[in-house]
């Protein structure tokens, strides 16, 4: 565990994401870290901007930078073209908020922002020329070209907070791995691998004296926490600024860890997909975990192991609505009592024994109903899933034949998500590989010893609730609703956890599959019966 900081206030670790800082960066710099700021000592934690949708945001640039720079010399001046594309967006972005101030301190801010801009995006392209000439990055160089991104992100907010008279230095984590781990670490793969989550413990630490360093300003962190051996989008994946603002929260010992996003937190189902999704004011940790999973990427999975770990409450808030409770995750397996909003100065033991907000349930359940919830929480679907079924030959003993399956899926990098078996038959289902050639190999690899049939275009459909334990039923009442609804079922598969059923079906079928379980198993109302009922939505509870 890591020494948590002396300060006087609580500490509070706040993440914004690429969209949230795109398109609302005058409302979190103006207003929501300043008010924070009055009761907490804040850590803002950044991802790199995104305008509106975080496929066309600064790491996904920065992704098609790289494959730009691996097409060799033709690709030169589209390389150059994106890299100053990255620049201008950043540096008009800073003339939006800080170009037209009269004052000789922003102005001085300003230019100091403007000049670091530019050199970095000229420092990266210099490297992306000369990688062109090779044509071929390595796992640390791609991680190195990310690390762009949260870095201009965090200077551009700096500079935001600075002029608006708020104290705010931007620390950049792109070295803390090795600075944790001594220069040597990328040599040290496996060794790294075998330390687990103690890694980022250690990794927290070094995080910690970055953070003491900052003195009485507002430390605004890059979400990218080092180059990797194994590449950080390789071991953590995108989303990893979620990763990095827990190990800020548990660098420091923070009372609450929250992540700001576009949505009011964790709903009984995608709201885009489920249009009466509602919003769930607590989860527990192993839910949480279960519903990012399989499909409800609000926070990124990885994120909740460090918080469950150092008992640190994880609330999920969003920026168009500051004010709202938010869904808060606790990192207990089953929440007593959800906690007062962080700025309505709670400690993290305040939270778990204070009585709680009116209007607001004991247990886990929908923000502002009053009833105990007796059925699962939430259902989730994670797309771009391929079922792959093998039948073990005659001649294969039956005894070494799951080995083999699993054997084969480890040495091509193609983890399962769900496996049914029997003795000479199993069905796996997976996330389809950004690697189509991966999915070839692995299918040849396990027709040396049985009979394989792939499908692709599939889904995972998952039923999740920390009451399903004691529950008896909901199997049941699950394959109900999609029979109602004339979905066929590929493969079910019940967690060893018992907290969560899942189901495979054809990726066409996927939402309708979402729609009758959250009326049929979950009981929540359509909007149509809502109205046909005169049933009050949850703001009338
Ligand atoms: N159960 C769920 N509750 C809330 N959002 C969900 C759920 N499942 C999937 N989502 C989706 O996750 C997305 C996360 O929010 P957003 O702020 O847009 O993400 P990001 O910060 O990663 O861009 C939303 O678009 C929402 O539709
Ligand atoms: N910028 C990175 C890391 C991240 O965490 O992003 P976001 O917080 O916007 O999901 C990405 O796009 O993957």
């Amino acid at each position: 565990m890591v020494t948590a900081i002396a300060t006087s206030k609580p500490w509070l670790v706040q993440k914004y994401g690429g969209t949230s800082l795109g398109k609302l960066l005058d409302t979190i710099c103006s207003t929501i870290i300043p008010q924070y700021s009055r009761d907490h000592d804040l850590i803002v934690v950044c991802s790199a901007l995104s305008g509106t949708l975080k496929a066309s945001g600064t790491t996904s640039l920065l992704l098609k930078c790289i494959s730009l720079a691996e097409l060799g010399l033709d690709a030169q001046q589209q390389l150059i073209d994106l890299v100053d594309l990255i620049r201008d967006t950043h540096l008009s972005l800073l003339d939006t908020f800080l170009g037209s101030s009269k004052q000789a301190a922003s102005f001085q801010i300003y230019d100091e922002t403007k000049v670091g801009v530019v050199k970095e995006c000229e420092n990266l392209k210099r490297f992306l020329l000369a990688a062109q000439v090779v044509g071929e990055l390595s796992p640390r160089s791609k991680d190195r070209v990310i690390s762009l991104g949260e870095k201009l992100a965090c200077m551009i907010v700096a500079a935001c907070l600075n002029s608006m008279g708020t104290p705010a230095k931007a620390v950049f984590l792109d070295n803390v791995v090795a600075s944790a781990f001594g220069p040597s670490v990328h040599n040290q793969v496996a060794a790294l691998e075998r330390l687990g989550s103690k890694f980022y413990h250690v990794v927290a630490d070094e995080i910690a004296g970055r953070i003491r360093d900052c003195g009485r300003a507002i430390p605004i962190v890059t979400g990218f926490f080092g180059i990797m051996p194994d590449s950080l989008l390789q071991t953590v994946g995108r989303g990893y600024s979620d990763l990095c603002a827990a190990m800020c929260a548990v660098a420091v010992g923070a009372e609450e860890l929250q992540i700001w996003k576009e949505v009011d937190g964790i709903f009984t189902a995608d709201p885009r997909k489920v249009p009466s999704a509602r919003l769930l004011s607590t989860v527990t940790a192993e839910e949480a975990t279960e519903l990012t999973y399989y499909g409800s990427e609000v926070i990124h999975p990885l994120t909740m192991d460090q918080i469950r770990e150092a008992s640190i409450p994880l609330r999920l808030k969003n920026v168009f609505k500051p004010s709202g409770h938010g869904t808060i995750i606790y990192p207990t397996a089953s929440p007593s009592t959800p906690g007062t909003p962080v700025n309505g100065r709670p400690s993290a033991e305040r939270s778990r024994s204070s009585t709680p907000l009116p209007g607001f349930m004991l247990e886990n359940g929908y923000h502002g109903a009053k009833q105990e919830r007796r059925k699962p929480t939430a259902v989730t679907v994670k797309d771009d899933i391929i079922l792959i079924n093998v039948v073990c030959n005659r001649n294969t003993k039956s005894q070494g034949f799951l080995s083999q399956v699993f054997e084969r899926l480890e040495r091509n990098k193609i983890p399962a998500d769900l496996v049914a078996t029997s003795e000479r038959h199993v069905s796996l289902a997976v996330q389809s590989p950004g690697d189509s050639g991966a999915l070839l190999r692995l299918k040849e690899e396990f027709e040396s010893f049985g009979q394989v049939a792939i499908t692709q275009n599939m889904s995972i459909v998952t039923v999740v609730g920390h009451r399903m334990r004691n529950m008896v039923g909901v199997s049941s009442e699950t394959l109900s609703a999609l029979a109602s609804a004339h979905i066929n079922i590929y493969l079910i598969s019940q967690g060893a956890s018992e907290i969560n059923i899942s189901l495979v079906v054809n990726a066409n079928d996927a939402i309708a599959a979402m729609n009758a379980i959250h009326r049929d198993v979950l009981k929540i109302p359509t909007h149509r019966e809502q109205e046909d009922r005169f049933i009050p939505g949850p703001w009338l509870y």
